[in-house]
């Protein structure tokens, strides 16, 4: 299988070690799972947790094993980090705080985990001419040129005002007190730094922009592999609130737009920028499907009726609610109004294209978050509050 794997040019790929840190989490897990089953490629997998990937990790007998090797680390203080790169031919630098309940309550460890934690990553590539694949976001982008217009002026039905371009669009942040921004910012200023590196010292990089990517293994349900209080992104919020047959709630009236990818199609473009790096290295990537895009109201329409068909149980008959932004993520939060993804730059350098509908993507990510969650919710909400 591995040998006759070719790139996009038909030339032959070689297997090559990764160095991938944060490949415990959501993205990382999905990547290792398609690294081992489909490429001859080793990963030196770096986080400080292996929950999501154990089923990668053990037993001995899988048909991987050898090729992936866990590295319990904390990249804020480890020395072991330079080493890992070193042995790598490429990095992948997905580690980061990366929920918007913390931006604007943790504003100084979402910007260190984001800024300066990924500084020694950038600098042990430069130092070692090793390439980097960074995940940035499609936070940097900030909110549209359209959501300044006024309501009724009609350049609001162009789309070069919303569509957001990676070599065009400006990126427009809310003011210093709207903490929200502390994400995106820190992401900014990586993102400036990697692209400084590769044109001051020759860095081979690419930069990730990821639009809302979902599917199984996103963060966390709270009370059950997270604490209770926490706050996932809406994905996994959303899946809770149907699990728990509660309403879902609704930041200040849904109104906010965002275009989903399945998690399954947007590896595969991370594939391509591994294997074809004469056509990823110098870039910066969208990475999203513009085709599915909705208000949160409507994908909290959408999600409470694929549960119903995946689950078997009747719907609510109060499905949402309406809830404050201050009272739902506090003091300092705000909002990207809408994010359409272009895909010139993508479909020119990799020819990659989304595949799976909103539907479909919900169906099967709906389907495992029931059977991986229902009979646990259902025991946790048994047990009596005094025990
Ligand atoms: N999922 C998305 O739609 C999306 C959208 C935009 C950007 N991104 C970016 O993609 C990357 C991965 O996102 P994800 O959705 O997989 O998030 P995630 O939280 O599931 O994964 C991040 C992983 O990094 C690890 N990590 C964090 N700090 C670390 C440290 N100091 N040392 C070692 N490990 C550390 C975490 O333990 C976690 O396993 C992030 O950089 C995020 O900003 C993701
Ligand atoms: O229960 C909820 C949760 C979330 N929401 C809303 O749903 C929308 C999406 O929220 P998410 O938590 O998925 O996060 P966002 O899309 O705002 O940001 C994300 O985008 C890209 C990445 O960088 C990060 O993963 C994250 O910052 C927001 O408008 C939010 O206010 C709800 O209405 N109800």
């Amino acid at each position: 299988m591995a040998a006759s794997r070719m790139d996009l040019d038909g030339r032959p790929i070689k297997p090559i070690t990764i160095c991938m840190i944060g490949a415990g989490g959501f993205i990382g897990s999905h990547l290792c799972e398609k690294l081992m089953s489909e490429t001859p490629h080793k990963v030196l997998a770096l986080d400080v947790y292996n929950d999501k990937i154990k089923h990668l990790l053990e037993p001995d007998s899988l048909p991987w094993a050898g090729r992936i090797q866990f590295h319990r680390l904390n990249i804020k203080h480890d020395s072991r980090l330079e080493g890992l790169i070193k042995m790598a031919d490429l990095t992948i630098n997905l580690a980061a705080i990366c929920t918007p309940a913390d931006y604007n309550t943790r504003p100084l460890d979402t910007i260190y985990s984001n800024f300066i934690d990924a500084l020694p990553v950038v600098k042990y590539c430069s130092e070692n001419n090793k390439r980097l694949i960074h995940f940035s976001t499609c936070e940097v982008y900030g909110k549209t040129i359209q959501s300044f217009l006024p309501k009724d002026s009609p350049l609001r039905q162009d789309p070069a005002y919303y569509v957001l371009k990676e070599d065009v669009s400006p990126c427009i942040f809310g003011s210093i007190e709207k903490q929200r921004w502390s994400y995106a910012c820190a992401k900014q200023l990586i993102e400036r730094l990697i692209y400084a590196e590769g044109a001051e010292n020759g860095l081979e990089f690419t930069i990730v922009r990821p639009f809302n990517w979902i599917g199984p293994r996103m963060d966390f349900i709270p009370g059950i592999d997270g604490p209770s209080e926490g706050v996932p992104r809406v994905l996994a919020c959303f899946s809770n609130n149907l699990l728990r047959r509660e309403p879902l709630k609704l930041v200040d009236g849904g109104q906010s737009q965002r275009t989903f990818v399945y998690i399954k199609d947007a590896i595969e473009a991370v594939l391509l920028m591994i294997e074809n790096p004469g056509r990823a290295n110098g870039h910066i990537f969208n990475v999203g499907n513009p085709n599915n895009e909705v208000t949160v109201r409507q994908l909290a329409e959408m999600m409470t009726k694929v549960y119903t068909k995946v689950s078997g149980e009747s719907a609510l008959e109060t499905p949402t609610i309406d809830v404050s932004s201050k009272e739902f993520y506090g003091e300092g939060y705000d909002d990207s109004d809408k994010r359409i993804p272009d895909m010139t730059i993508i479909n020119k350098q990799l020819g990659w294209n989304p595949k799976t509908s909103l539907w479909d993507l919900l169906e099967s990510t709906l389907t495992y978050q029931h059977r991986t969650y229902a009979e646990a919710i259902k025991k946790s909400m048994a047990k009596p509050t005094s025990s």
